[in-house]
């Protein structure tokens, strides 16, 4: 018998006829469903497929597309309830938000506006901030908008000044219901040639302006039982990148305070959100200061190609109205890296080493 003869048959191309051979008859008509003894079990297992297959149609019918569509409905109800509440929890709340004069603090004070919130806006420059309570007046739409945002200046790396700020807040709004640490200056530079006056002028606008904002106002939210401190940190208090150190320090110790803070203000019902954002499209890399404490002055590329502030100021709304303790706003890369920083240091670390390398030789070049 030459069993070549099957190959077209068992792939389901061509059966050739059956040759004489009675050891092919038997095997050709096995593969046709001919045989006598085949027949019966082929009949079987075409019944018990076609009693299954309807049973296989009930079951879709009556358990499987309900049960789908039960939960589709349902996850649609909590997102209604999610953003009800959410929308409860922001209307009217007073709102206070740092470095609101450009960039993402800009941008948080047109969303939280825009959902009804009661905004201190506080910056350096009075000027600007006035053009965005104007921008914002202009926007309002009366059912929701009927506050006037209120406007605090003061400089975040001036402790005297930030103590005073939260007293005037205070004073004139009663209480505080957000605070969203969002101020920040970036920085460029070499370990090597970075005086110390540039690592504490980071750290005074990072770090200490709004820790110490935050200790001021927080005797206030212990005594109502009710606040929300919210943090805009970076991917860089996460993962550190060469020629980042001031500012990359600067994040870290942002993170490990607000962690600290969240487990201490939970007998309070005092929450804490840190944002970890990923390059935005904004002026940080402009006003970036230098290793010798000048301006950077240059839109960097990544900048450029960032998320929009809009949209990183919509998921800041939305993390304060879930009230998310942490929430991440980075691409694939960026969030990769941060897990590769805790389960394979050594590789993130040539990483980084190749990177500064790539950059020394790009400057130099
Ligand atoms: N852009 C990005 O790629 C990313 C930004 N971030 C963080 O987002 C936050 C907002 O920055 P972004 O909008 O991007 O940058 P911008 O430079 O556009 O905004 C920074 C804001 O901080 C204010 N500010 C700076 N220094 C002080 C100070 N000493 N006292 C008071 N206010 C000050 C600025 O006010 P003024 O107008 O007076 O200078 C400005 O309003 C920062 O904390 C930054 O670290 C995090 C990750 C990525
Ligand atoms: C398994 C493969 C993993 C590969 C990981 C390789 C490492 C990739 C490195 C990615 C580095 C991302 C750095 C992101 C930095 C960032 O987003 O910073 C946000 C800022 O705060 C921007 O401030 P800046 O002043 O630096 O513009």
């Amino acid at each position: 018998m030459e069993y070549s003869n099957l190959v077209p048959c068992l792939l389901g191309t061509n059966c050739p006829p059956a040759p004489r051979d009675p050891e092919w008859t038997k095997v050709f008509s096995l593969l046709t469903m001919e045989s006598e003894t085949v027949i019966p079990w082929a009949r079987m297992f075409t019944r018990w497929k076609n009693i299954h297959k309807g049973k296989l149609m009930d079951l879709t019918f009556t358990a499987i597309v309900p049960l789908l569509l039960g939960s589709v409905g349902l996850f649609a109800l909590f997102r209604l309830l999610q953003r009800m509440r959410m929308r409860a929890y922001l209307q009217d709340a007073v709102v206070v938000i740092t470095g609101a004069t450009s960039g993402l603090g800009k941008e948080c004070a047109k969303a939280f506006h825009a959902v009804g919130s009661r905004l201190v806006l506080c910056g350096r420059n009075g000027e600007r901030l006035q053009d965005l309570v104007q921008e914002l007046s202009a926007k309002a739409n009366h059912a929701k908008n009927i506050h006037k945002p209120f406007t605090v200046i003061f400089d975040l790396s001036d402790s005297k000044m930030v103590v005073s700020a939260a007293e005037e807040i205070l004073k004139r709004v009663g209480h505080v219901d957000i605070l969203i640490n969002n101020a920040g200056i970036s920085y460029r530079g070499t370990i090597l040639d970075t005086g110390m006056d540039v690592d504490k002028k980071v750290m005074e606008t990072n770090y200490f302006g709004p820790i110490a904002f935050t200790k001021a106002l927080l005797p206030s939210m212990i005594k109502r039982q009710q606040g929300h401190i919210v943090v805009i940190s970076s991917i860089q208090g996460k993962i550190s990148i060469p020629f980042r150190s001031a500012y990359a320090a600067s994040k870290h110790a942002t993170q490990a305070f607000f962690d600290c803070l969240r487990a201490e203000m939970e007998q309070y019902e005092i929450d804490v959100t840190v944002v970890s954002p990923g390059y935005i499209q904004t002026n940080l890399s402009v006003n970036a200061v230098t290793a010798d404490g000048s301006h950077y002055g240059v839109m960097d590329k990544n900048t450029i190609e960032g998320r929009t502030a809009a949209e990183v100021a919509q998921v800041v709304l939305n993390a304060v109205g879930q009230k998310k303790k942490e929430v991440l706003v980075a691409g694939l890369l960026p969030s990769l890296a941060v897990y590769l920083r805790t389960l394979a240091p050594r590789l993130f670390f040539t990483f980084m080493a190749s990177r500064a390398r790539k950059e020394r030789k790009a400057k130099d070049s």
